[in-house]
């Protein structure tokens, strides 16, 4: 472990330890899926994220908490060309050519607030109806297809049950294996069925990598049952980034909490229950508890 100066960060009154990493090595980072132009390779073995203040507050939490092993660890924030950034481990240092996949887990993918918002203040989004026409030119409404433009919230809620996401309670983002592009074909991976043949092309059928990645989703799965962090907060369009290696070698981390908040104190969620509109529920157990059962029917068959 190495200490960052403080000169190297913003507004940070404390040293930060970060992991030994010689900044003269190249550091290996691909960006599976996510918003482009969001991330820097940073120093030290780290990936410098674009700030957000609500993720911020998470990952301080998260690190004071006993899901800290199954997250990047969190440095702090950073400025770069006048750009604030928050600080996170790297989650391929340590891993040799790497796999790295991206499942979004839980039964919804936006905020309450964000549905409230598209009924107080609707602007329809351009971009995203010609994201739904690319996909299914027979999606739109015809109000949808006369504004040439859907609300936000709408092309979410398709996307949920296009996708495994309705049906699951996670789905798959994409996925980049050693010398290949990345993979993100998967809007429509619906069934069980489609769900096992795009997981078992990521792990190529090695049963020794679904058992490696089955044991931390277990573990995972344990650990959030108790963890005070999971019981406080709505964990929304949050995913879980798979990594192994061709030694065997496997991980898997929480990341992306650009929209998880804390609870109001009166609040509680169980993560299992379905969602109904002010009941805060994100399915996020109800998820793991299919994907873990997905991957143990894959080394049943
Ligand atoms: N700490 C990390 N270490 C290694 N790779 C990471 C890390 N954090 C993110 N990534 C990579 O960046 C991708 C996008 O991450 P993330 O979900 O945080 O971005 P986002 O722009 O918030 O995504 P979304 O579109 O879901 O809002 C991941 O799929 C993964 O490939
Ligand atoms: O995967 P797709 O089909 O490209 O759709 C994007 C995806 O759902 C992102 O999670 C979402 O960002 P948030 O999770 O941050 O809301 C983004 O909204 P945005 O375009 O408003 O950033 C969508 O466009």
């Amino acid at each position: 472990m190495i200490l960052l100066s403080e000169r190297h960060m913003k507004n940070e009154s404390r040293d930060i330890i970060c992991p030994l990493h010689d900044p003269k090595t190249p550091q290996q980072w691909e960006q599976v899926v996510g918003h482009q132009g969001s991330f820097q390779v940073g120093e030290h073995g780290t990936v410098l994220k674009m700030f957000c203040q609500g993720e911020q507050q998470c990952y301080q939490k998260l690190m004071e908490d006993t899901l800290r092993p199954f997250v990047p660890a969190y440095y702090g924030v950073v400025q770069k060309d006048d750009q604030d950034y928050n600080m996170l481990e790297n989650l391929l240092n340590n891993f040799n050519s790497p796999y790295i996949m991206d499942c979004k887990i839980g039964s919804r993918t936006y905020l309450e607030k964000e549905l409230q918002l598209a009924r107080e203040r609707p602007q329809p989004r351009q971009d995203m109806f010609e994201k739904m026409v690319a996909v299914d030119p027979g999606a739109p409404t015809l109000e949808e297809q006369t504004q040439k433009a859907v609300l936000k919230s709408r092309y979410m809620q398709w996307r949920e049950t296009l996708s495994s996401t309705t049906t699951l309670g996670f789905r798959i983002e994409g996925f980049k294996k050693p010398n290949e592009d990345c993979q993100t074909n998967f809007k429509k991976t619906k069934s069980r069925e489609q769900v096992i043949k795009a997981l078992s092309e990521f792990v190529e059928s090695n049963t020794q990598i679904v058992w490696g990645y089955l044991r931390h989703l277990r573990k995972l799965r344990q650990v959030l049952e108790t963890s005070d962090f999971f019981k406080r907060h709505e964990v929304v369009g949050s995913s879980l980034l798979f990594v192994h290696d061709c030694s065997g070698k496997t991980g898997v981390w929480m990341i992306d909490f650009a929209k998880t908040s804390a609870l109001p104190p009166h609040l509680t969620v169980d993560h299992r229950s379905p969602w109904l509109e002010g009941n805060r529920e994100d399915g996020y157990l109800w998820g793991l508890d299919n994907l873990i059962d997905v991957l143990t029917n894959m080394l049943q068959n």
